[in-house]
Parts: C-alpha cells; sequence; structure tokens
C-alpha cells in the first residue's frame, strides 16, 4: 500500500476564488451587479479577528463590496437584531455572516433567524437547511460545500460509495451528510454517544471528521484506500518554546494524519485543506446569492 495523496486544499481554493473572481467581473460587466458581502464580528476573539480579516481581504481580491461591522462584546440583542435587519435591507449587500461564536448573552438561533434566507451565506437558517433537505435550491453551509468540492476532485463519481460522517453540528455534520446523501452516497452520520466508533468507521470509503477532538481519528479506524477529510481545527501552543511564549499556536485536526496518511487513500492535512476551502466558498455563496437576488440564472 502506497501513502496517500495529501489534498491540496490551499491550492483548489486558490483555483475557486479565480473562478469567482471571473464570475464577478462577468456580472459587473453584463448584468451592473456588484457582489457585496457584509461580516459583523461581536468582541474582540483573537482567532475570529484573524478569520474576519481573512474574509475581507479575500473578497475584496476577488472584487467584490466587503464591509466588516465590528460591534462592542457588550452589544445588546436589539442592536445586532437592527444591524442584521438594516444588512436585510440594503440592495448592495447581498451575504451577511454573523461570525461566530458571539458573546454568551447573545442567543445564536435568534441571530441566524433575523437573517434573510435569501442573503444568508452560511446556509444556516432554518430555511435553508430545509431547502437543502429537501433537494430544493438552497445556499449551503461553507465547510461542507468545500469538502464536497475536495471528495468530488478526489473521487469523481460518488454515487454508491459508503460515507461516514462524525459529528452532528448544524454548521457541520448535518448538512455534510445532507450534501453526501444527494450525491448518492449511503450515509452514517456517527457522534461522541456512537457505539464502536472504529468499527464504524472502518466501513467507509469517505470519511468526513468534523468533531472538534484532536487527533481523534487514529489509523486503525480506517479502510486502507478510503478518502478522508479533516474539519478538525484545534489550537496548542507552538511546538518552539520561543513561538510559544510569544503567542504564536499550531493547528492540529481531528485525525492522527502522520499514521493515517499510510493507510488512507487520499487524505487533507491541517491547516491546508478544508480551512482556505471555507473562505473560498464564502465568496462563491455570495455570488450565487448575488444572482438570485438580481433573477440572474444561478
Ligand atoms: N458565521 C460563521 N461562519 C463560519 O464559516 C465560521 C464562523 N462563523 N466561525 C468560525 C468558523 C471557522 N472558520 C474557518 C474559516 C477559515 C479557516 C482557514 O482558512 N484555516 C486555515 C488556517 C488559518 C490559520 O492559520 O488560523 C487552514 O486550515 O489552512 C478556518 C476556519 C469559519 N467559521
Amino acid at each position: 500500500m502506497s501513502e496517500a495523496r495529501i489534498i491540496d486544499g490551499k491550492a483548489f481554493a486558490a483555483k475557486l476564488r479565480e473562478q469567482v473572481a471571473a464570475d464577478v467581473q462577468a456580472l459587473k460587466v453584463e448584468h451592473g451587479v456588484t457582489p457585496g458581502l457584509a461580516v459583523v464580528l461581536v468582541g474582540d476573539d483573537a482567532a475570529s479577528q484573524v478569520y474576519v480579516r481573512n474574509k475581507g481581504e479575500q473578497t475584496l481580491a476577488a472584487g467584490m463590496h466587503s464591509e466588516t461591522h465590528r460591534l462592542p462584546a457588550d452589544v445588546s440583542q436589539d442592536d445586532l437584531l437592527a444591524l442584521v435587519g438594516k444588512l436585510n435591507a440594503d440592495p448592495s449587500i447581498h451575504g451577511v455572516l454573523v461570525q461566530f461564536p458571539v458573546p454568551d448573552h447573545l442567543k445564536q438561533s435568534d441571530i441566524v433567524a433575523a437573517i434573510s434566507p435569501d442573503k444568508d451565506v452560511d446556509g444556516l437558517t432554518v430555511t435553508n437547511a430545509g431547502r437543502l433537505a429537501s433537494g430544493l435550491p438552497a445556499l449551503t453551509p461553507c465547510t461542507p460545500l468545500g469538502c464536497m468540492m475536495l471528495l468530488k476532485d478526489a473521487l469523481g463519481d460518488l454515487r454508491g460509495k459508503s460515507a461516514v460522517v462524525i459529528g452532528r453540528s448544524n454548521l457541520m455534520g448535518k448538512p455534510m451528510a445532507q450534501m453526501l446523501l444527494a450525491a448518492d452516497c449511503t450515509v452514517t452520520i456517527a457522534h461522541s454517544r456512537s457505539q464502536d466508533l472504529p468499527g464504524i468507521v472502518r466501513q467507509a470509503d469517505i470519511v468526513v471528521a468534523a468533531v472538534g477532538r484532536a487527533e481523534m481519528v487514529k489509523a486503525d479506524w480506517i479502510k486502507p484506500g478510503a478518502v478522508v477529510i479533516d474539519v478538525g481545527i484545534s489550537r496548542f501552543p507552538s511546538r518552539d518554546p520561543v513561538a510559544a511564549a510569544a503567542g504564536k499556536t499550531r493547528l492540529v485536526g481531528d485525525v492522527a494524519f502522520d499514521e493515517v496518511k499510510a493507510v488512507a487513500g487520499a487524505i487533507t492535512p491541517v491547516p491546508g485543506g478544508v480551512g482556505p476551502m471555507t473562505i473560498a466558498c464564502l465568496l462563491a455563496n455570495t455570488v450565487t446569492a448575488a444572482k438570485r437576488l438580481n433573477g440572474i440564472g444561478a
């Protein structure tokens, strides 16, 4: 058995962003529409600051309109919902995203519910979850969408494959399972309460790990040749003590990469796998939303 192919999510995401930029250019020239994304950040969580800055930069680089709204950590639910309402009504904005997590006094589900489903580029509203589950045109969550693109690239046809999704969050596990099902996979959703998780995962041609437990998925869980997609991102202090003292972190996925790559057929690394796809898919979803809001075929 040879070593797994390492799936280069960073390169794939760069190509997808080029495609998005070309779509944006065509929308501007042919329809006079510039897709616009508004990101709302509450408080000053360090990781969120980095993600939101990256989103803004990549949105601009694709030729789109970008707005970042920074609100204080103690903002009231009413003030936050008022901003979401304003963005829903703003014709220059086609995508509205509230960065999570939000401080404890705010209710995530109520915030999501306030976002117009047609501008819900995170695909988190009940309306979009229902559309996805019903096979209707939807805006779908960016991370599972990126995983599907990588899987289709790695495997071509997914029909009839056995897929195991580890994790059942609304943001990742559930929509991932729906997308795999729509692609005619035989889908199992496993989670922290599943009995014999290793035994379940060993059946899979496709493993998507999205539990948020560092290096939980081991080599002896993997059927030889399986495609392994690692969605986990855990942060630890850098191995270099000097860098660690300066606050540098290293990212670790849900998969024990070094051992699993000896068994798998293909595997995504962390970082450089699914993460970059998430932001590229956010841009793609914003273009999709802009087209639909303007009645342009999409
Ligand atoms: N409303 C909302 N929508 C989100 O989509 C959302 C969110 N809130 N809150 C946080 C999570 C996390 N997330 C990531 C985006 C990009 C990378 C990414 O680009 N990761 C790089 C590394 C980045 C680094 O070095 O920190 C990689 O994996 O190679 C990771 C994670 C989006 N999220």
